[in-house]
């Protein structure tokens, strides 16, 4: 297997520093659709790397019982509820988000399957598709069809499992993972130590991150810094790219910060600023 190396080089030429003129009305709206009781702060984790990545508004729509959770632990985010108290059951959006995540911390109740599939059924925007949404398309594969070109799905090696079956070898897995993102045009992003990225019939790999990112939400905060890109205008790709090699530099950085022991997926959105200055030094 070749695969291409996603390094300091490669992420450079993919950032694009905004434009002096730009202002939050223009510079993206991100949406991060998901949480249920008991796991919102996956989509307080998500949404804040979503809005240090650098996009200009962000808004979450999650079950009502995080509406306080969220405002207070996040102000810069608007939210929207759901009209159900613990799990999202019906996902009416009344805006045009640039870029949209769905999946973490959803749970997979049934109504929330259901409102999962209405919500594929009309959406068009493109998405990231993470966590339990992985989960519920694995259990209803008639789903995938409705995902949007060039969508991003990032599946840990369990949620690839659920979504592809188990495979005997790594050969017969890539031919797994090759095979949907072909029939489905998907960017693939298959996460682990380490992550690659998977797209037409090429593989990235890439090259930074550690082990302080096995680590609770350290997955919800890729989630949003992909979002988050996406939302400003770089293609999914592209997005998908510096995502991961952003997201990898935080933990990489962990020395100048903390330890990697002590490290938190909270850190991730900490230290994305440090990444993208680090991305532009020589
Ligand atoms: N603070 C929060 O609200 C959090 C919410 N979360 C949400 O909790 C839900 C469940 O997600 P989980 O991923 O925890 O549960 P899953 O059941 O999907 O995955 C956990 C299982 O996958 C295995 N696994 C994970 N990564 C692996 C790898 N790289 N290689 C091999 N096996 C691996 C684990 O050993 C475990 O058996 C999701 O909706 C997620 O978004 C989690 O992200 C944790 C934090
Ligand atoms: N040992 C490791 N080395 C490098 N990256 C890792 C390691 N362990 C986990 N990660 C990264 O951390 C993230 C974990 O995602 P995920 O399992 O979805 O977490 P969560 O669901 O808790 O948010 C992925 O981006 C994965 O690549
Ligand atoms: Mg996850």
């Amino acid at each position: 297997m070749s695969t291409i190396e996603i390094d300091k080089l490669f992420a450079r030429q993919i950032y694009k520093p905004a434009s002096k003129k730009t202002h939050k009305g223009i510079q993206g709206h991100a949406l991060i659709i998901g949480g249920s009781y008991g796991k919102i702060g996956s989509v307080v984790l998500a949404s804040k790397a979503a809005l240090k990545s650098g996009c200009g508004l962000i808004t979450a729509f999650i079950p009502k019982c995080g509406v306080d959770i969220l405002q207070i632990s996040f102000p810069e985010a608007m939210v929207t509820a759901d009209e159900n108290e613990t799990v999202i059951s019906n996902i009416d959006i009344q805006f045009e988000p640039n870029a949209i995540a769905i999946g973490v911390g959803l749970g997979t109740s049934h109504v929330t399957a259901i409102a999962l599939e209405h919500f594929l059924q009309k959406n068009k925007n493109p998405l990231v598709i993470d966590a339990d949404a992985i989960n519920l398309i694995s259990k209803n594969k008639n789903l995938l069809k409705f995902l949007p070109k060039n969508s991003v799905i990032t599946p840990h090696k369990k949620e690839l499992q659920r979504l592809l079956g188990t495979w005997k070898s790594d050969d017969e897995k890539i031919v797994k993972i090759q095979q949907i993102s072909h029939d489905y045009q998907l960017i693939v992003v298959e996460k682990g130590s380490p992550t690659l990225i998977y797209y037409e019939n090429k593989i990235f790999e890439n090259t930074s991150g550690n082990e302080a990112l096995a680590t609770a939400g350290s997955g919800d905060s890729l989630t949003g810094i992909i979002t988050g890109l996406i939302a400003q205008g770089y293609e999914p790709l592209a997005a998908t790219q510096l995502g991961v090699y952003l997201h990898g530099l935080t933990a990489d950085l962990v020395w100048e910060n903390t330890s990697k022991e002590a490290f938190t997926a909270s850190d991730i959105a900490s230290f994305l600023g440090k990444a993208f200055l680090f991305l532009k030094e020589n």
